[in-house]
């Protein structure tokens, strides 16, 4: 029963180039989802705050530090493997070289996306970046 369930807590940057382009990277071989397009993260450890556990997780996959992670949303899924709830943050700048060591694909994208399939949890932040971006125009 997934109200007994306890949640997962998951740190998930969204890194947003200057054209306003967004980094997507697929899920590596032997995890749920794998081969699934998502934004780069993950859980959250005892006594990291967000921004710390995404630091972390971008230094383990994408090989990059990132500068100041603004926390943007909360949101909750659902998977049969997981109850989870997304801490997301937006981030702006971040130094060295993306290397994939993960063994994943990365891809900068914008709206309409060019890359399939995405992660269900996922689905409602994409639909509120493309309305922001509708907005501004970026
Ligand atoms: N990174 C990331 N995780 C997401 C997104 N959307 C979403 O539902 N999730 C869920 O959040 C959880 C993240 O866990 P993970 O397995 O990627 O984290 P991790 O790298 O710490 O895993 P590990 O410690 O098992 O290796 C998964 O259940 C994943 O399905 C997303 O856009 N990015």
């Amino acid at each position: 029963m997934s109200d007994t369930r306890r949640h997962t807590e998951v740190a998930v940057g969204i890194l947003i180039r200057q054209d306003g382009a967004l980094l997507l990277s697929t899920r590596p071989e032997g995890k749920a989802y794998a081969g699934y397009w998502e934004f780069p993260g993950g859980k959250i450890e005892a006594g990291e705050t967000v921004a710390e556990a995404l630091q972390r997780e971008l230094v383990e996959e994408l090989g990059v530090t990132i500068g100041e992670a603004y926390e943007w949303k909360v949101t909750e899924h659902d998977y049969p493997h997981a109850l989870v709830r997304l801490h997301w943050c937006k981030v702006f700048e971040w130094c060295g070289e993306f290397e994939m060591r993960e063994g994943q694909q990365m891809a900068w994208q914008t709206f309409p996306l060019t890359v399939s399939p995405v992660l269900p949890g996922a689905y409602p932040v994409l639909d509120w970046l493309e309305a922001e971006q509708g907005v501004t125009g970026a």
